[in-house]
């Protein structure tokens, strides 16, 4: 398998508002293409795809006073050159626009042959036109700086009630660019036009419920421009997914070692032996307790079981480090502990002991984590890979500084996998992988339909699989997120009810 990196397209980067406002600023000042051109350009490629896919007669325009109005602007003059009425209201007036927004709105009259403009000044005496068919939001983009006020309050809460589908311009009013934060009140669009770079918070918190399908419109910024950015959203239009080709033998196919389960916790690894072996793998060889042996001799032909301890042993305890070192050598591969372990004291030093001395890359999952929070410091071989793959439960058990973790989850995860050197998979909406390097990368997808009890596992077998492939922590994340949304949507399409975590294997 060819060894991958994650090398988004800059169509993936995720853009916080200041970043954002520093591309807008340096290509006027550096490239000297000036803002009312990548106006131009925004409100110009809005209408082009709207007057591709949709029937339109009249719109209302929401604009406010900034930039963000002057691109609905560009498109109420491209839609009325196409015979498209335009009612517009301005909720701070039209005598304080942006000059840039200023410059459309004169623009605007002069197109406006056949009084096909109607504009009110303010939001009181709006009086919506008794037969319109969009509504475009213009009212404030990445200069929104606190919650939602006065008439814009009005104009969203409007907005939101009417039938008629809302077009945002490039981040529906009222959520925040950076966190995905709704401040107040926010529109829910049912299109969004982000401009120049995808905005972080269309991604986070509830920016998904709010943007309705997002449609990327390029803007002239240099592509240098852009390299201070750190965020990537993840998705199969740019991952290609290379299939493991087999090897001469099962030895060097492929092999991932699991350290998981525990009596009363059998399925856990019975979960992520059967995941990781779905992929393709040469061996997957389950280190067990010898007391639950038996259970796994029915349930796994293809795993190979090595046990360890006495028939008395129901989960890992210390003194069964030793012994599983030995397996662990003996061959090359991968390691994933952690599902189904159980929580006992004998188990936490177990694992300190098992993990201070193996060099395998590894991933480590559920009670795995749990024990990792009661160590003071990750028992971690200093060059060995680690991929971690916390809950946000389990994420707030591992950073035990509380003002980290007070701080969004993105935040968290670019900061403990910078500081710890290891790779993050936080589980949530988003899905966040972050990396040692400080990257991270979101989750595209309603990761809702994972969340029944099995599912973590079966992701934790994937992710170790591609590991034993040898393919890189971040890429072997990305891998195992993705190959779960094939999984899903393969599902949906066969099935009218909802997946169980066995489906994803
Ligand atoms: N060249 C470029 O830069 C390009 C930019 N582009 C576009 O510009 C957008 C950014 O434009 P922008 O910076 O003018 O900010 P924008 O979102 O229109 O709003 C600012 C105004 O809102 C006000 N305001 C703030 N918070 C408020 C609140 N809670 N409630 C009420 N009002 C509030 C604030 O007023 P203030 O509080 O300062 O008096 C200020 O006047 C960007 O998203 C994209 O669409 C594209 O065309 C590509 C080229
Ligand atoms: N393919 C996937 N893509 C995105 N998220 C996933 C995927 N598979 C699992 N998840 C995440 O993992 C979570 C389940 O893991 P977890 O809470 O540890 O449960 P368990 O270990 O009981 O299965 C889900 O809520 C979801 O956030
Ligand atoms: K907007």
């Amino acid at each position: 398998m060819v060894k991958e990196t994650l090398d988004a397209p800059y169509s993936h980067y995720l853009f916080d508002a200041e970043l954002s406002q520093k591309i807008d600023r340096r290509t006027i000042q550096e490239m000297e293409i000036d803002g009312f051109t990548l106006m131009e350009i925004a409100g110009s490629s809005a209408a082009k795809a709207l007057l591709e896919d949709e029937e339109l007669t009249h719109g209302v325009y929401l604009c406010g006073k900034g930039n963000n109005a002057g691109d609905a602007l560009v498109v109420g003059r491209y839609l009325l050159q196409h015979h498209v009425d335009a009612t517009i209201v301005f909720l701070s007036g039209s005598d304080d626009l942006s000059a840039d927004t200023q410059k459309n709105l004169e623009l605007l009259k002069k197109f406006d042959s056949d009084d096909k403009l109607t504009i009110f000044e303010e939001w009181g005496p709006f009086n919506p036109p008794e037969e319109f068919d969009f509504i475009i939001d213009g009212m404030l983009g990445t200069g929104l700086t606190s919650d939602v006020r006065g008439d814009y309050t009005k104009a969203v809460e409007w907005a939101n009630r009417q039938p008629q589908p809302v077009f945002a311009m490039d981040i529906p009013t009222g959520l925040h660019a950076d966190s995905g934060e709704i401040m107040e009140c926010a529109i829910e669009a049912n299109t969004t036009f982000t401009f120049g770079g995808r905005k972080l918070g269309l991604y986070l918190k509830d920016g998904p419920e709010k943007t309705g399908t997002i449609h990327y419109c390029e803007l002239p910024f240099p592509n240098r421009f852009k390299e201070d950015c750190n965020t990537y959203l993840l998705d199969e239009s740019w991952i290609q997914m290379t299939s493991p080709t087999p090897g001469q033998h099962k030895y060097n196919s492929g092999v991932l070692y699991i350290i998981a389960g525990s009596e009363g916790l059998t399925g856990a690894a019975i979960m992520a032996a059967k995941s990781a072996w779905a992929e393709g793998l040469g061996a997957v060889i389950l280190i067990c307790p010898r007391g639950v042996l038996s259970i796994y001799e029915q349930t796994l032909p293809s795993i190979i079981k090595k046990p360890v301890g006495s028939r008395n042993d129901f989960h890992f305890k210390d003194e069964h480090s030793g012994k599983v070192l030995e397996i662990l050598s003996e061959k090359e591969g991968a390691l994933l502990l952690g599902p189904g372990l159980g929580r006992e004291q004998s188990t936490v030093q177990f694992v300190k002991g098992t993990l201070s001395q193996n060099n395998k890359p590894t991933v480590i999952d559920a009670d795995g984590l749990w024990c990792l929070a009661q160590l003071e410091h990750l028992p971690k071989v200093n060059e060995s890979e680690w991929i971690l793959t916390p809950h946000p439960g389990e994420l707030n058990r591992l950073v035990p500084n509380s003002e980290l973790q007070k701080d969004s989850r993105l935040q968290t995860v670019r900061e403990y996998a910078q500081t710890t050197g290891v790779t993050v998979l936080a589980k949530g909406l988003p899905g966040i992988i972050g990396t040692p390097a400080g990257k991270c990368y979101l989750t595209n997808y309603n990761t809702k339909y994972f969340s029944r009890a099995g599912s973590g596992d079966v992701l934790a077998g994937k992710v170790g699989a591609y590991l034993a492939f040898g393919q890189r922590p971040d890429t072997s994340c990305a891998y195992g997120l993705l190959k779960g949304k094939q999984k899903l949507e393969y599902y949906l399409q066969h099935h009218q009810d909802l997946p169980e975590p066995s489906d994803f294997i």
